[in-house]
């Protein structure tokens, strides 16, 4: 395996984009759908209306109007090298690297220590592709194929499978009964039930599967699955 696979919590994390072209912009929409603490953007030139808009928005979002110097690493968690400007990107490579920063280089992955997938969310479900740098036309069209194989009833089946576990696991029940009926919710018809928005099938597969403990919260559970019916 190339690369090791993790998700990042970026809540506490400050984040730093030099060169704010199509692929920086790229990156930096990616960074602002995980809530970065900050997130400092650095260009020569003059940033587009769209991450303009994106900065009124956005308060950890700072566009700074400017090249790249080596203090714009302190504090620095995870940096982004997306220049045209293939000196400056290996420079700030090197930076990170002397200072043990997780950075990104897109025009010379190897010098850099993390490669971005690409993602299919729905809700906190993440389904990502990633061909270790061998070919990314893949990961976009496999992104596209998986868009259409997920639809948005797997937000829903996780929110509410999601909820069950956090009542079921109080119980205490014995931890091999809790995965069985995990597994046996996951591999019912509750996905079919929740795409056709059949509450009423909803609440019955779950009467059928779940500990009797539970029962009287099936209501609870399923009330607000469809906010918009
Ligand atoms: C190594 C990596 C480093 C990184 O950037 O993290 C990297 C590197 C490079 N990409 C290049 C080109 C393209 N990148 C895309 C698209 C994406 N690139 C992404 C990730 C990655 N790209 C990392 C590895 C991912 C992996 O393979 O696992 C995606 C998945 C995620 C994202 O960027 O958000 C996003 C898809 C988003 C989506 O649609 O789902 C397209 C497709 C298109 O635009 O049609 C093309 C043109 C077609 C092609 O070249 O395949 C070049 C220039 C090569 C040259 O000079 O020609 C380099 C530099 C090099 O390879 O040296
Ligand atoms: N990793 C990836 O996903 C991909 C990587 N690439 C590579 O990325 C490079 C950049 O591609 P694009 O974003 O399409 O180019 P672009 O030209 O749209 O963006 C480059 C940005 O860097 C800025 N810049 C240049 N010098 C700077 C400096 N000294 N300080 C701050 N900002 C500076 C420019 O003003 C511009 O906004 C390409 O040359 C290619 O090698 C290309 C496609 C995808």
């Amino acid at each position: 395996m190339r690369y090791y696979p993790l998700l990042l919590d970026l809540h506490h994390k400050n984040c730093l984009v030099v060169g704010a072209g199509t692929v920086g912009t790229r990156k930096i929409r990616t960074l602002l759908k995980a809530s970065p603490k900050h997130l400092l953007v650095l260009d020569t030139a003059p940033f587009s209306t769209k991450l303009t808009r994106l900065a009124a928005r956005h308060p950890e979002l700072v566009l700074e109007n400017r090249t790249f110097s080596a203090n714009d690493l302190d504090q620095k968690h995870l940096v982004f090298a997306c220049t045209s400007n293939r000196t400056l990107n290996a420079a700030i490579a090197r930076g990170c690297q002397q200072r043990n920063i997780l950075c990104n280089i897109i025009d010379d992955p190897q010098a850099g220590d993390v490669v971005l997938p690409s993602i299919i969310q729905r809700g906190d479900l993440l389904v990502t592709v990633s061909t270790s740098g061998k070919s990314p036309a893949l990961c976009r069209t496999l992104r596209q194929e998986l868009d259409c194989r997920f639809g948005e009833e797997y937000e829903i089946l996780l929110d509410l499978l999601g909820r069950i576990r956090q009542a079921m696991l109080p119980l205490g029940q014995d931890s091999d009964d809790n995965a069985e009926c995990f597994r046996s919710l996951v591999n019912s018809s509750l996905l079919a039930a929740i795409r056709e928005k059949d509450t009423d099938e909803i609440r019955t597969i779950l009467a059928r599967l779940l500990p009797k403990e539970l029962h009287p919260s099936i209501g609870a559970l399923t009330h607000d699955l469809f906010p918009s019916l």
